[in-house]
């Protein structure tokens, strides 16, 4: 499917760079991917990390591709619509990417029936494990929706899920690897704090949380059951857990992802 299209990203950036990187390891060679970049040092790094093409501009980029990603910061989303909303025309998708910007937002930039499919990513595209979210616009079809999730598949796992959900993806997903690499670094330090050396502690840390992960992926069982069966009566992770739950851990982490789905709709505000 995907070989037929010309991907290209309006903005080449971490997130553009993670999806570039899976894309190449998955559906799609190199010279179907173009990204439009001001700064010169990124251009450089995504020519010579992945032998994409780079466009002179956004306009060309628009031009030149038939799916156009949307990946520069929602800060700056109206200066480079109004940039490239002359060279859309519908046979042409637009995928954002976007934290905080609704489709009907976008839309109104571009005459006609814009077909937009919104999308909220993770980094761990580049390692296609991917957790995304994404809804349609009012005027993208059925098809574009499963084009797009057919391309965020090849990067990961994706969620089919409405619009006004979209902001507690952002807090959930979107944001949590920055969570998940603060809780590995916080692990490391404490095995740090008990005696082992930094790079042991580091690398028991990581893969404490890929094995827990794959768990819960792979048995398909609930998280509480998997953690009872590490928690030895009178043992030592009951230990843990309870020092955790002291703490507020799960309250903790439920604050985080609701504080960051509140500064996705304040940017989706803007
Ligand atoms: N970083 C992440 O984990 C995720 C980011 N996102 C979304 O992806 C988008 C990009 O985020 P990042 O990649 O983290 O930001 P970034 O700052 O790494 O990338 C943005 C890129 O846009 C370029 N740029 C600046 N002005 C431009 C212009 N006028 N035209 C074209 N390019 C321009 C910048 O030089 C930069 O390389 C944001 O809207 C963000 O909400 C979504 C999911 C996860
Ligand atoms: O921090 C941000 O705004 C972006 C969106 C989701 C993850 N990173």
């Amino acid at each position: 499917m995907t070989n037929a299209h010309k991907i290209g990203f309006i903005g080449g950036g971490n997130m553009a760079e993670a999806l570039i990187k899976g894309l190449l390891s998955g559906v799609l060679p190199a010279d179907h991917i173009m990204a439009s970049e001001p700064s010169e040092l990124r251009r450089e790094h995504l020519i010579e990390s992945f032998g994409i093409k780079l466009a002179d501009n956004n306009m060309a980029l628009m031009q030149e591709c038939d799916i156009v990603v949307l990946s520069i910061k929602p800060q700056i989303v109206v200066e480079v619509l109004e940039e490239v909303a002359g060279t859309y025309s519908n046979d042409k998708l637009i995928i954002s990417i976007l934290a905080g910007v609704t489709t009907a937002s976008i839309e109104k930039f571009f005459q006609g029936a814009p077909r937009v499919v919104r999308v909220m990513p993770n980094t761990p595209a580049l390692v296609g494990e991917a957790a995304s979210a994404m809804c349609r616009g009012h005027y993208a079809s059925q098809e574009d929706l499963m084009l797009v999730k057919e391309l965020f598949e090849s990067v990961g796992k994706v969620q089919l899920i409405d619009e006004r959900q979209m902001d507690a993806a952002t807090g959930l997903s979107g944001s949590g690897p920055a969570y998940i690499y603060t809780v590995i670094e916080a692990l490391a330090d404490g095995g740090v704090r008990e005696g082992l050396r930094r790079d042991i502690a580091h690398a028991l840390a990581v893969q404490t949380v890929v094995g827990a992960a794959l768990m819960v992926r792979e048995t398909g069982e609930h998280p509480a059951i998997l953690r009872d069966q590490v928690c030895s009566p009178g043992g030592t992770a009951i230990a843990g857990i309870s020092t955790l739950e002291k703490h507020g851990l799960r309250t903790t982490l439920m604050e985080a992802v609701s504080a960051s789905a509140a500064r996705s709709r304040e940017l989706g505000d803007n």
